[in-house]
């Protein structure tokens, strides 16, 4: 595992010296090329939120209104990007958010939640893998090794399907179960409304439920001699818009593992999620796909953070860059993810092109640091930022 400034060596190093990247330098080539080379329902879907995206886009600008104080003089020949989860040292504070569709984002094979989980063993950015992953649980754990895997959970309408998905992340090897409750239903997608494609809704991505027993127990006949029987089962249990405050406590009875609530923007819920005894918050707005309209997600982060106390806070939703990291971290973030970037990378680039995307964002954040004279990514406070005028 790179230490101290090695995050720079390979593609900074190469880029000074004349050998000239494959790969895109910024995240808007790397959009341009990903719109390039997915077939355009893909695009759509991954590119693609809610409403209007307004909110999606301002996740994407309030970090514009935040700037970092440079220090000078102050010591940061060494950096140290660390950061501690649960009892665990990560050796970065960046994290792969679930991304429901990453299986179709390996445009060669459909293996891309495997594709994904090589990339996240290779640079040990841990991956959060989602329920609706091309293949199923067991086989993404198997590919992440050593590095940390956290299962994202859909709570189904089905309590026993959720309890059975919980136990088999359990017995995969998750280390952390992340409940996201901002899309018990979908939310209004006019772009994939208007070329009428969802990648679920044709049978893509429900690898965790077919092979489910529990899921299998409830139809007629196997997914696999009637698919679209058992597709149209997993609409009907998909969600469950029935959910409340008082189900936490059944939640969190369903493993010992840590409990982390993700799409917390509010801290008021921060404050219930927190006396329901879960062990992290995950503040998001799902990347503004969900609901238009909202507050940009790193508007939410400070409130959430205050009202969490000593439980950790991981963040996501509009990250582009280092210096977006940077901040979310010093405004309380222990860990920040990203979702789209990475997906344009396995898009446009295999697992070669989700550790480009994670390791120049590794080596721009370690060089923000070594610049503005930050020793430690931990250390950052909100008294680093300005807001910007
Ligand atoms: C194509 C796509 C699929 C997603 N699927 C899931 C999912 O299955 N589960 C989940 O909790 N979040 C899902 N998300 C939301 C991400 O985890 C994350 O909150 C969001 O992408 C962060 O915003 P960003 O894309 O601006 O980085 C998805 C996001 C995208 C773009
Ligand atoms: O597309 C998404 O963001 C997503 O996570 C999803 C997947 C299935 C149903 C609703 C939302």
């Amino acid at each position: 595992m790179p230490n101290h400034g090695d995050w720079q060596l390979g593609i900074y190093f190469d880029g000074l010296v004349g050998k000239v990247p494959e790969l895109p330098m910024s995240y808007g080539e790397l959009e341009r090329r990903a719109e390039q080379v997915m077939p355009p329902e893909l695009w759509s879907y991954v590119a693609g939120g809610a409403g209007d995206e307004r909110t999606q886009n301002a996740n994407v600008t309030a970090f514009e209104r935040w700037g970092l104080m440079p220090r000078m003089l102050a010591g940061a020949a060494e950096r140290d990007l660390s950061t501690e989860l649960f009892g665990r040292r990560l050796p970065t504070p960046l994290m792969l958010a679930p991304v429901g569709v990453i299986g179709l984002c390996d445009l060669a094979e459909g293996r891309g939640d495997l594709v994904t989980a090589r990339a996240a063993a290779a640079t040990g950015v841990p991956m959060i893998a989602s329920t609706l992953s091309q293949d199923p649980m067991e086989d993404v754990a198997r590919e992440l090794g050593d590095t940390p895997g956290w299962f994202q959970l859909y709570p189904p309408n089905d309590p026993e399907l959720t309890e059975s998905l919980v136990r088999r992340a359990e017995a995969a090897g998750y280390s952390a179960i992340v409940v996201t409750l901002d899309t018990l239903t979908l939310g209004w997608r006019p772009r994939d409304l208007s070329l009428a494609s969802f990648p679920q809704l044709k049978g893509q991505c429900l690898a965790n439920y077919f092979s489910d027993p529990v899921f299998r127990s409830r139809l007629a006949v196997p997914p696999e001699e009637d698919p679209e029987a058992a597709t149209g089962h997993w609409a009907m249990i998909f969600g469950n818009q029935r959910l409340t405050w008082d189900d936490l406590a059944w939640l969190r009875s369903l493993t010992s593992l840590p409990v982390l609530l993700k799409g917390i923007c509010s801290p008021e819920d921060a404050r219930r999620a927190v006396d329901g005894g879960v062990d992290g918050l995950y503040c998001s707005n799902h990347g503004g796909r969900q609901a238009n309209g909202g507050l940009p997600a790193l508007d939410c982060l400070p409130e959430v953070v205050d009202a969490a106390g000593e439980v950790p806070v991981v963040f996501d939703s509009g990250v582009r860059g280092a210096p977006d990291v940077v901040k979310a971290l010093a405004l309380g973030a222990r860990a920040v993810a990203v979702g789209r970037p990475y997906s344009y990378g396995l898009a446009v680039g295999g697992q070669a092109g989700v550790e480009h995307v994670l390791r120049c964002l590794l080596a721009e954040l370690d060089l923000t640091l070594a610049i503005d004279g930050y020793a430690s990514t931990a250390s950052l406070t909100r008294g680093d930022l300005r807001p910007v005028r």
